[in-house]
């Protein structure tokens, strides 16, 4: 079991929906999906989430294309997703591990300027000093060009949209690294709300 979990082989996977508030939803939805690259990760939809397994860089690249896809139109659109990495694979989902290491949607996601707030909570799993690991994590963030702020339950950030999910990723790639064996973190991403910022 710890040789499969411990191994540098570790499968990547994130369940995620978008929701456009818009009488444009089905389109919005089908369309983001459609636009997208996604033949280096598994990829299921159905009526509830859509769920991609793989390498984390493909896990990151797909979903953060998706969502920008979605923002693009202008509509207020909200992502929530949870990521998780460690045990255990599936012989579907392992095949998918042979994928190089060239993002595909990173030249498309990266011309899409889209202002976004956001909050995630990360939750390594099985590495001992977990708080530690969470602090060090949002230090870090704070170096990335993001807005770093204190929420209950979840750290808040705010920023353009590139960043908030590559220094997402980031995250996610430095707690498995720094030997959480399993490690889960959620995300809720915010465009074109009408909302003031903070609630104010
Ligand atoms: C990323 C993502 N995947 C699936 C759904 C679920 N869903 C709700 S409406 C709709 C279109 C009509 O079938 C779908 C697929 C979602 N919201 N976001």
């Amino acid at each position: 079991m710890s040789e499969v979990c411990g191994s540098s082989n570790r499968i990547a996977g994130s369940s995620f929906s978008i929701y456009p508030m818009s009488d444009r939803f089905v389109e919005i939805i089908k369309s983001s999906l459609n636009e997208v690259e996604t033949s280096k990760v598994w990829m299921k939809t159905d009526d509830v989430t859509t769920t991609v397994r793989g390498r984390m860089i493909h896990v990151f690249d797909v979903t953060k294309a998706i969502f920008l896809q979605a923002a693009k139109t202008g509509e207020h659109v909200v992502f929530q997703a949870t990521y998780s990495i460690g045990c255990p694979g599936d012989s579907a989902g392992d095949v998918y591990m042979a994928e190089d290491n060239l993002a595909q949607n990173v030249s498309t996601s990266g011309l899409i300027d889209q202002e976004v707030a956001a909050k995630f909570s990360l939750y390594p799993m099985g590495g001992g000093n977990y708080m530690d690991v969470i602090y060090s994590q949002i230090e870090d963030m704070k170096k990335r060009g993001v807005e770093v702020g204190e929420a209950h339950y979840s750290t808040r950030l705010d920023g353009d949209g590139n960043r908030v999910f590559n220094g997402l990723e980031q995250v996610f790639q430095q707690t498995d690294e720094q030997g959480s064996s399993h490690t889960v973190m959620t995300v809720t991403i915010s465009a074109n709300s009408p909302s003031k910022k903070g609630g104010k």
